[in-house]
């Protein structure tokens, strides 16, 4: 356990999963790195999302089909279950669902728009849309900041308000408060994350973090 995640409850925690694998944590720092360019920037979140999507999926059902290989007819296991929703909050989160439909290719998409308000730190909502069968589907929440947790928890609310249960939240970065607050406001909500980093400044940003994930991928700073 990390110093910034054993501040987290025993109950908290069992919700949370920290995909720590050497090669996320590579592309990790690559991102954190103040010189790394828009173009890398972006390569990074789409590489890293693709294996935390390898980490959040690994409870996806899988049922026998009768298949023949050049060898001989045999069963093998094929996705089943629930058919599959990515929904970006955005703008960063789009970065990642682009990337993970690629692996999930039926997946249906939807989009929240929130922004965070500089000065109260609360999530503004512009825009949704999502599948209008989301109720059906095992949904994957995508953004690469979980911060104070205002916007993951609204945009949680936002698909429970729509008919959807079962969702995962993926991102990047967390820190102990928005993992707190995000279990507190939706305890069946689990979360898959790369790092649990120390914790917030005095502007509501990610310590040591990546700094403002949208700008970086956009290049609008
Ligand atoms: O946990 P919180 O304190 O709510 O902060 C996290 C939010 O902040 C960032 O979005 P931002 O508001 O910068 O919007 P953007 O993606 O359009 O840049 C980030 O992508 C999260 O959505
Ligand atoms: O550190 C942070 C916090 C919120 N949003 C970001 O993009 N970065
Ligand atoms: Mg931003």
């Amino acid at each position: 356990m990390t110093k910034a995640s054993s501040s987290l409850s025993k109950s908290t925690l069992s919700k949370v999963t920290v995909a720590d694998h050497p090669l996320i944590l590579h592309k990790l720092s690559r991102m954190r790195d103040v010189e790394t360019g828009v173009k890398e920037f972006r390569e990074l979140a789409g590489e890293i999302s693709l294996l935390l999507a390898y980490e959040a999926m690994r409870d996806l059902e899988t049922a026998p089909q009768t298949l023949s290989t050049p060898i001989e007819t045999a069963e093998f296991p094929m996705l089943s279950g629930k058919k599959l929703a990515l929904v970006a909050i955005l703008r960063a989160g789009l970065i990642m669902a682009d990337a993970i439909v690629q692996l999930v290719p039926a997946a249906k998409v939807g989009h929240i728009g929130l922004y965070r308000d500089p000065q109260t730190l609360k999530p503004v909502a512009y825009y949704s849309k999502l599948p209008q069968d989301i109720a059906e589907r095992r949904v994957f929440v995508t953004d690469p900041m979980l911060a104070t947790g205002g916007s993951a928890v609204a945009a949680i609310q936002t698909l429970k308000d729509a008919g959807a249960q079962t969702i995962k939240l993926m991102t990047i970065l967390s820190v102990p408060e928005g993992i707190t607050a995000v279990h507190a406001a939706h305890p069946d909500v689990e979360i898959v994350t790369a790092a649990i980093d120390t914790g917030l400044n005095d502007h509501g940003y990610i310590v040591p973090g990546l700094g403002d994930a949208g700008d970086r991928i956009y290049g609008t700073k």
